[in-house]
């Protein structure tokens, strides 16, 4: 068994509205050596966590976690449509040793997925179907949220697992840093809203375009004071990059949730995929890790980071 690590920041806002052309390029020089790693690298599985923004999962049925073993790309702002290459056998004999160490998970045999899930495969692969890939689905966006700690047992079994199979497999974590997008709350939403919120499944195209014309608008404002979205919070990403760099992964147990929220924004949760996939890697030996970028960039309402790691 080799691993690759790799967590990226996810942002729908990149090409869409970008920031000036020294970050763009800086970014895109890092993702481009980070697809290139990959390609050497040759995974034969990609264990991918990611969360969803209500477009596979709603409040009519929101699980904690859900391990994919079909999955479909919804195409939502600039990612493509259509079927992800998941090996299906693998995927169920991967719910089964989870459950096994007594980590609950739902299954979906078809999921639809959206950016959280698809622009990470996209820029490290350059496609949704080049390699097999088992997407892990963590709720990080649709309040109650289980507890970090659950996160990282959910990656150590995950990782216990990914040990037992003799590949080279690639574990990505998609989604963080700081950040607070408008997604809205279902806690005190209007009646229409809370629909989409419960059962919004498949918008129609003029819906789904005029999300992402929200979005974009939000980010021509993020960061002013024209805006009353929480801002980005580079100290609180750096000193999360840290902790996951100094081998420091059990202090995520005292993370509390409305905390975070409240220092570095509601959707800062999505950083749960990269303690979950940390905890993967940590599961299977002692690990290294690299910072390969990090950046507050408000025109993608993103605390943006990359980080590497292996085993050692
Ligand atoms: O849910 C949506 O439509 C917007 C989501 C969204 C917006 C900005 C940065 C992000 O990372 C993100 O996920
Ligand atoms: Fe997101």
């Amino acid at each position: 068994m080799t691993i690759l690590l790799k967590c990226l920041s996810h942002t729908p806002l990149r090409g869409l509205y970008d920031p000036n052309p020294e970050t763009a390029a800086e970014v895109n020089a890092v993702l481009d050596a980070t697809k290139k790693e990959v390609e050497e690298f040759d995974p034969e599985l990609i264990v991918l966590f990611a969360p969803d923004h209500y477009n596979g999962l709603f409040y009519d049925l929101m699980p904690p976690f859900v391990v994919a073993t079909g999955a479909n790309s919804v195409g939502d702002y600039l990612t493509p449509e259509g079927k992800l290459s998941v090996p299906e056998d693998l995927a169920l004999d991967l719910v089964r040793f989870v459950h096994d160490k007594d980590i609950d998970v739902a299954l979906s045999h078809r999921l639809d997925v959206d950016h959280g899930c698809t622009q990470i495969l996209m820029e490290t692969t350059g496609s949704l179907t080049r390699y097999p890939v088992i997407p892990i689905i963590i709720n990080s966006v649709a309040p109650p949220f289980t507890p970090y700690r659950r996160i990282r047992k959910l990656g150590e079994a995950v990782g216990q697992f990914i040990a037992t199979l003799n590949k080279r497999v690639l574990i990505l974590g998609s989604g963080g840093l700081s950040h607070e997008p408008p997604v809205p709350l279902l806690s005190g939403a209007a009646s229409e809203v809370a629909e989409f919120l419960i059962c919004g499944r498949r918008p129609t195209p003029e819906a789904r375009a005029a999300r992402e014309a929200r979005t974009v608008a939000t980010a021509k404002i993020f960061g002013t004071s024209t805006c009353n979205l929480t801002p980005l919070n580079e100290e609180w990403d750096k000193a999360f990059m840290d902790l996951l760099a100094s081998n420091e992964l059990q202090k995520v147990d005292d993370f509390e949730v409305d905390v975070i929220s409240k220092e570095a924004g509601r959707s800062t949760h999505e950083v749960r995929t990269w303690v979950a996939a940390f905890a993967a890697l940590a599961a299977a030996g002692e690990y290294k890790a690299r910072q390969d970028y990090y950046k507050p960039i408000n025109e993608w309402i993103a605390g943006y980071g990359v980080m590497s790691a292996e085993l050692v």
